[in-house]
């Protein structure tokens, strides 16, 4: 018999077993164990599994009491997919629900995913079009690598280039293992207890993908925690933050002037890493978890706080220089962006912005002073140089928020058709 996955219990205690239920048994399933964990009754969760008969939609579930005999009436969703059943908490009275986690195996080709959200949310996840229909992640998760992954002194693991790269190159297309919701409603021992189970259900090489992980307080007692912390992405679904462990990308190490650029794609639950500059063979590829544009001091007491290293990487090398010139860049961004009568804005301006963040090596972040250029230009009725910095402001967008971003359609409107831009001509009126 299949036993295919729970999605609701009705649970009521009998005296013995005659029911006169016909009853086939089989032998222990972890299915068997997680439905002790899953129904409401308290006195259940704890009785020790010593057999499980099913039969239809029923499943016997008994102690080594005898009198202790559960029947527990299970309603099987076959769309449902998840591969376990939800192993859920108490009601939270905060949380105005439970807390679950829901295990597919087989989700990303293979590699499975564990998901710790409300079981409300989680329906939600399971309508995500990878859920339904695993095809339209074809090419994700690949071995086709142009990296590989290194030690490096003072930094750990880093993600290497094996071979020369261009600005644009896409680089990575990875689905998550771990999705967890960032609530923070558990007291910290029993959210490990949750998140163990999450990672227990994970198929062997992708559990031991995550154990790997680095980890910044090697306290064994919240390991699953520690490497969540040091590891996740932030992701958007069903209206919640959630963080997102991609164990290849989490090797990505930081700097603030990175040479590559990351975007999430909520829909698909993937992760895509882009090159945004030139990179040569063995160069190590990085991303920024910080935002560039806060002076040096904010930026390194971020990075000490959230990820526990003191960053040492080129602009907080040459700090004063960095910092001064941000007080440039933040000018020129607030001019450029004074849209009133009396604007001094000028598209000299806008190209000394561009060369600010290009001096700096700020190459991920160009998607603001391509866009202040694109429509400086239109606004002083240069249509052909807002189409080239529009497309420019567009690839740089695609790279950093996908191409469903809202941004993205704007660069590509104004690129098509600059003329109809209430930005076109709008300085020389
Ligand atoms: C997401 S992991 C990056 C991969 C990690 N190096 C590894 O060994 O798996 C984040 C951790 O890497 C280290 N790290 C990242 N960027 C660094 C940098 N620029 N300098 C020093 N350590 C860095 C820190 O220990 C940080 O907590």
């Amino acid at each position: 018999m299949k036993l295919l996955p729970l999605t609701r219990t009705i649970t009521r205690r009998v005296k013995h077993c005659a029911l006169g239920l016909s009853l086939v048994c089989h032998t222990i399933s972890p299915i068997c164990a997680a439905i002790s964990f899953s129904c409401s009754n308290d006195a259940l969760r704890w009785l020790a599994v010593e057999s499980c008969c099913t039969s239809g939609n029923t499943l016997l579930h008994y102690a080594s009491d005898p009198s202790q005999v559960v029947v527990v009436y299970v309603d099987f969703d076959s769309s449902s997919p998840w591969s376990y059943p939800p192993f859920c908490t108490p009601y939270l009275e905060d949380l105005a629900s439970e807390l679950c986690v829901y295990t597919n195996s087989s989700f990303g080709n293979g590699r499975g995913v564990s998901i710790f959200t409300t079981p409300s949310i989680a329906q939600k996840f399971a309508t995500l079009q990878p859920f339904r229909d695993g095809t339209v992640l074809e090419g994700v998760n690949s071995e086709r690598r142009r990296w590989h992954t290194r030690k490096l002194p003072g930094k750990g693991q880093a993600m290497m280039a094996t071979t020369k790269l261009e600005r644009g190159d896409h680089l990575t297309a990875f689905t998550p293992v771990l999705i967890v919701s960032m609530e923070k409603i558990l007291p910290i021992h029993d959210n490990e207890r949750f998140l163990r189970k999450a990672i227990d259900q994970l198929p062997p090489n992708t559990r031991s993908s995550y154990l790997a992980l680095s980890r910044m307080y090697s306290n064994p007692d919240v390991f699953v925690q520690d490497i969540l912390k040091s590891n996740a992405f932030e992701i958007q679904v069903g209206g919640k933050m959630h963080l997102a462990i991609f164990p290849e990308p989490a090797r990505l190490n930081h700097d603030c002037a990175p040479n590559a650029q990351y975007y999430l794609d909520a829909s698909l639950l993937t992760h895509h890493v882009y090159v945004t500059r030139p990179v040569v063979e063995d160069e190590e590829i990085t991303i920024s978890y910080t935002s560039p544009l806060q002076q040096t001091k904010y930026r390194q007491s971020h990075l000490m706080d959230s990820f526990g290293f003191n960053c040492s990487c080129s602009l907080c090398a040459n700090r004063a220089a960095f910092d001064n010139d941000l007080e440039n860049i933040n000018r020129i961004q607030s001019t450029l962006g004074d849209w009133a009568e009396n604007s001094t804005a000028t598209c000299e301006d806008a190209l000394e912005l561009i060369r600010l963040y290009k001096s700096h090596g700020l190459d991920s972040f160009l998607d603001l002073p391509y866009g202040f250029a694109a429509l400086t230009y239109n606004s002083f009725g240069d249509s052909r140089r807002a189409v080239r910095y529009a497309r420019l402001a567009g690839e740089a967008v695609r790279m950093k928020n996908g191409p469903a971003a809202a941004d993205f359609g704007l660069w590509e409107s104004i690129a098509k058709e600059p003329k109809s831009h209430w930005s076109w001509r709008y300085r020389l009126r």
